[in-house]
């Protein structure tokens, strides 16, 4: 990797050398990155270059995969989260993740959102606020308030999509992974869903997939560019577009390929 952001004073997530195998298949080479807190940080490169994959190693969703095997070290706020004392459930719970295609549970709207809660012992008497917050947080409150009983599966696309940031922020996570959020949704949707993001920055640390260089370059802080499976350049977005140090990048970013 080029020169880029080598060293943030307290990251709040810190990768050193990370190669990760499918099998016999190499889809991560030695990647290293440093994400300050409070930021967003957008994830590009073409189809199959490993983005999704990197992205899971931050909250270990690739331990649910067979034959997958990680080197290297991910350390979020100082804590090596492969480190053997490390409930990985406990960990999703502080690393939040919202996927491409919104998913909410065939269930209420309310038993959406409470049910993270629940499943961590959260009190039966502080449900409704913590709800109705994690709802106002995501930006869909003033939509859904009058009828939380009924089912989720009713919402629109981009309204379930903001459901499931609810659902996620739900359970006080500190980073929120985002693994391409609006592809599946309409360009209102995805404008509220970026506007969104960059609200909660204030108080999440961001890492979103995205293939919309627009979107990446709206609403991110830094970009890291990968190309089979190395990450090709990391920086500031501004320079990431404006002035990339690789060829590749700027091939990428320009549409040359990909
Ligand atoms: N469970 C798996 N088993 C085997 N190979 C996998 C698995 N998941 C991903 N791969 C392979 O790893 C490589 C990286 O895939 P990954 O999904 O991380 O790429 P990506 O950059 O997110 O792609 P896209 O933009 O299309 O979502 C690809 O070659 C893919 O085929």
């Amino acid at each position: 990797m080029t020169e880029g952001i080598q060293n943030v004073s307290q990251p709040q997530i810190k990768i050193d050398n990370l190669n990760l195998w499918y099998g016999e298949k190499q889809a991560l080479k030695n990647v290293s990155m440093q994400i300050p807190r409070n930021s967003i940080t957008a994830l590009i490169g073409p189809s199959g270059c490993g983005k999704s994959t990197f992205i899971r190693c931050l909250n270990r969703m690739n331990d649910l995969i067979n034959n997958c095997r990680i080197e290297g070290k991910v350390t979020i706020e100082g804590k090596d989260i492969y480190g053997p004392d490390v409930d990985a459930v406990e960990l999703r719970k502080n690393v939040g993740m919202v996927f491409q295609k919104p998913n909410p549970f065939p269930m209420s709207i309310y038993d959406n959102v409470a049910y993270g809660p629940r499943i961590h012992g959260a009190d039966k008497k502080d449900l409704d606020g913590i709800v109705e917050q994690a709802l106002r947080s995501a930006a869909i409150w003033n939509e859904v308030s009058d009828r939380l009983k009924s089912p989720a599966l009713y919402l629109s696309g981009g309204q379930q999509q903001r459901l499931c940031i609810a659902r996620t922020l739900a359970v006080k996570p500190k980073t929120i992974l985002f693994d391409e959020p609006t592809s599946a949704l309409d360009p209102i949707s995805t404008l509220r869903i970026e506007d969104l993001t960059m609200e909660l920055k204030k108080d999440y640390t961001i890492v979103i997939v995205t293939h919309n260089m627009q979107q990446a370059a709206r609403i991110s802080d830094y970009t890291g560019f990968f190309l089979m499976g190395e990450l090709i350049e990391f920086g500031q977005t501004r320079q990431i577009f404006q002035n990339p140090r690789e060829k590749s990048t700027e091939d990428y970013i320009t549409g040359r390929f990909g």
